[in-house]
């Protein structure tokens, strides 16, 4: 990709696989796990997580990316490589218990988390480069303000900050904080799945509409963001018990 359509699409790449191998450091991937990279470019992280997984899948949209990507990984035998895009790749195929490790564009960065997490075959754990504003709205009990996204994964996954990069990690440099970020599935979840679409537009409902939302929250001073993820699951049971 040129350096201009870089730019384009505010896409910032991974400067070495020094710098894959020391994130996948921080990350609790295995040697025994299969591992999706989403958006792998020309292969910096796919080659780091090549050595340290057993198998790894690669997702890369762009075309012309696709064919550097794959001159760059052609002899690495534990790499399978797809010319997709993510957002149309069906991840029900994938085995159970598959990992995600992924420095992704941060535009898409809300679809790619909300499809993964919605997925009847969630990952056992996503770790993400993502800007640290975006990251941090996923946090919840830690006084931040959290976003609608990071209150819907919140009964499956918890959210932690595991690393700050450094700008010059990247080419090219971001403007932007960034971090590795890692969801990490919770062995029981909060909610049952089944609940999970209802607990989704019930949550959504309760950011759009404060008539709405204060009908179902006791404490009233307090904004959607504001709530903890224990006040979360209570109002849900209010809302479910009243229908
Ligand atoms: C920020 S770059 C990172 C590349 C590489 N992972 C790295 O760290 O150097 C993101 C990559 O995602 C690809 N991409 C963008 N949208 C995509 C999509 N919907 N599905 C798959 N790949 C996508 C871009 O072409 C680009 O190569």
């Amino acid at each position: 990709m040129s350096q201009s359509r870089k730019h384009h699409y505010s896409q910032h790449f991974l400067k070495s696989p020094k710098v894959a191998l020391t994130l996948i450091g921080h990350s609790n991937i295995r040697r025994k796990d299969t591992v999706l990279d989403i958006g792998a470019g020309s292969g910096v992280f796919t080659f780091a997580l090549s050595k340290r997984s057993t198998q790894v899948i690669a997702i890369e949209k762009d075309k012309q990316t696709f064919k550097k990507l794959s001159l760059n990984l052609e002899n690495i035998q534990n790499v399978k490589l797809i010319n997709k895009d993510f957002l149309n790749f069906n991840l029900e195929n994938l085995p159970v218990k598959y990992k995600v490790c992924s420095n992704i564009p941060f535009s898409l960065s809300s679809k790619i988390i909300q499809k993964l997490v919605n997925s009847n075959n969630q990952p056992q754990a996503i770790y993400l480069i993502l800007q640290k504003q975006f990251a941090q709205k996923l946090i919840i009990d830690k006084n931040n303000f959290t976003s609608a996204l990071g209150v819907k994964f919140m009964p499956f996954y918890s959210a932690k900050i595991r690393k700050p990069l450094h700008k010059n990690d990247f080419t090219p440099p971001p403007a932007v904080d960034t971090v590795f970020m890692e969801l990490k599935k919770r062995e029981e979840p909060l909610i049952t799945l089944e609940d999970k679409n209802n607990y989704n537009s019930f949550i959504d409902k309760c950011f759009a509409s404060s008539n709405f939302f204060k009908k179902y929250n006791k404490n009233k001073e307090k904004k959607p963001s504001e709530l903890t993820s224990q006040q979360w699951l209570t109002i849900w049971q209010n809302y479910n018990k009243k229908g």
